[in-house]
Order: structure tokens, then C-alpha cells, then sequence
């Protein structure tokens, strides 16, 4: 095995890390390294261990062998999958952006800190949505939300577990533009999704995960029949549009993209 040092100027560095619960292995000698400009999408089935490489990352597991670099005072922010938080805890979406800090002042947050979350709200579009209830935001509020929450933390980093899974797709749209936003301006920015075409195809880098790292490159490296087929166990077929890659459900004709699969290439026939 070839284990990682890590780069210079890398945010966190995970090199041979391998990980597991109760003695099964969920991460077999990862070698990652995040750099200050990434921009990367983790894919992979249910149970691949795209959360668990979001633990070790974040700090909140630590790898049974191989190590974990993070740039000395890195901040990290984390925004979790939507179906794991408990929506009828009775607070406001101020309330609950405000305790992303845990300042001495909570609950009563001094001027600066309203102005700023105000600000950042009125950022993501959820100004408005201040002093509603957080059970009585729509998907993609209550994601907005919550990537309100992190960037409250001022993050270097940000870690994202499948931040469109359940909104449409305009607030995919809009979460995906936002998060490009924030990378351009200085945040590294990993996240998981389930979703291929919608996101994970229009990002700069690619991992793909199922207990090791399968494939690690742009969209047409990753999303290439072979890789998938290695990382879901099923073969899949991919077209490409635009120099986009796009993978279909099925296997369907589409007249007016070119095929890129392992079973033919070139422009199909109309
Ligand atoms: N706290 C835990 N205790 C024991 N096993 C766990 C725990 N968390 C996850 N696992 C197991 O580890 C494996 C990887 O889980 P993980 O949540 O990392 O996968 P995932 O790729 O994020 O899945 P999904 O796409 O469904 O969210 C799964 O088999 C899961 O059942």
C-alpha cells in the first residue's frame, strides 16, 4: 500500500486510515487529502462509509490504524443529513443559527452577532424566515439553515452530508450555486451525495467510495462505466452531454448525447 504524506498547505490528510465499528472494517487505508481550494464530492452506495470518511475528517471518530493530519487550528464546520436532526426542538432559525457559537453570551448574543447572522440569512435567501419556527421550514430552508449555522463558524473547511438530498430542484440549484460561491471565496468544501447527475457531475473532483477509495478525479474520470460499476456492483451506463457526464437509470436510448459506456462509444444515431 502507497500511504499518503501529507501535502503541504493540505487542510486534513488521512494516509493508510482505516476504521470500523464493533470490529468490522467500514474503511479500508484511506488516502485523502484535502487542499485549501478543493471542491470535492464523495459518492458512493448506502453504507459505503461516505459519513464515517465525514467522521474522520471532522475529528469525531479516529482511524483504528493509519493517521489523520488537520492543519493546526483549522475550522471545520459540519452540516449533517437533514433526516438525522430533531425537528421539533422549540427553537427559531435565528435561535438555531445563533448556537452554531458557543459564546459565553448565549442565549442573549450581542449586537455583532445578530447583525451577523442576519447578514449571512439574508445571504442564503432565509432572511425573512428569522423568527419561524425551524419545524416549519421546507427542505431546502431548513438546509440553507443549516449551512448558515456552519459558515457562522467562519470555516476553512466544510463538511456536507448530502445537502440536496430532499429539495427540489431549483433549491438544488441554489444550494450548489451558493456552495460554488463559497469555495471561490476561500472555503474547501466536501460533501456526499446520492445524487450523480444533479450534483455530483457539475463539481470539480470526485471521489468514489465503497469501503476504499475506488476512484478519486474530475467527473469524467470518476463517472465512467467501469468505476461505477466497481463502486455501486452494477453495471451502469453513461452518456455524456456538453462534456458533462450523465448516467442513466436505465438502460435508455438518448438520441442526441453521445455515449461514453464500456459497450460503445461515439455519437449515437439519432
Ligand atoms: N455508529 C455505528 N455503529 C455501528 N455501525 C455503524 C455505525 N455507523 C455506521 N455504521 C455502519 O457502517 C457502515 C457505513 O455507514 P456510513 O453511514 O458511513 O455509510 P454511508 O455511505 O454514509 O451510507 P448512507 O449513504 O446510507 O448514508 C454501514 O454498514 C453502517 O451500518
Amino acid at each position: 500500500m502507497t500511504v499518503l504524506d501529507a501535502p503541504r498547505g493540505a487542510l486534513v490528510t488521512l494516509a493508510g486510515a482505516s476504521f470500523g465499528y464493533d470490529g468490522a472494517v467500514v474503511l479500508d487505508e484511506i488516502n485523502l487529502s484535502i487542499a485549501a481550494d478543493d471542491f470535492i464530492g464523495v459518492v458512493g452506495p448506502s453504507g459505503s462509509g461516505k459519513t464515517s470518511l465525514l467522521r474522520l475528517l471532522l475529528g469525531t471518530s479516529t482511524p483504528q490504524r493509519g493517521t489523520v493530519t488537520r492543519q493546526p487550528g483549522l475550522a471545520v464546520a459540519y452540516v449533517p443529513q437533514l433526516e438525522t436532526v430533531n425537528w421539533n426542538f422549540p427553537v427559531t432559525v435565528f435561535e438555531c443559527v445563533l448556537m452554531a457559537r458557543t459564546t459565553r453570551t448565549w442565549p442573549w448574543p450581542t449586537k455583532a452577532e445578530r447583525h451577523e447572522i442576519h447578514q449571512i440569512l439574508d445571504r442564503l435567501g432565509i432572511g425573512q424566515l428569522a423568527s419561524r419556527h425551524i419545524r416549519e421550514l421546507s427542505g431546502g430552508q431548513q438546509q440553507r439553515m443549516f449551512i448558515a449555522r456552519a459558515l457562522l463558524r467562519r470555516p476553512k473547511l466544510l463538511l456536507m452530508d448530502e445537502p440536496t438530498t430532499g429539495v427540489d430542484v431549483n433549491s438544488r440549484h441554489d444550494v450548489l450555486h451558493l456552495l460554488g460561491e463559497l469555495n471561490a471565496e476561500g472555503v474547501a468544501i466536501l460533501l456526499t451525495t446520492h445524487d450523480l447527475n444533479g450534483v455530483a457531475a457539475h463539481l470539480p473532483r470526485l471521489v468514489a467510495l465503497h469501503g476504499a477509495i475506488i476512484a478519486s478525479g474530475t467527473p469524467q474520470e470518476v463517472m465512467s462505466p467501469a468505476v461505477l460499476e466497481l463502486t455501486y456492483g452494477a453495471p451502469m451506463e453513461v452518456l455524456e452531454h456538453l462534456g458533462i457526464p450523465f448516467v442513466l437509470d436505465r438502460f435508455e436510448e438518448a438520441g442526441h448525447l453521445s455515449r461514453t459506456s464500456g459497450r460503445a462509444s461515439g455519437r449515437a444515431s439519432a
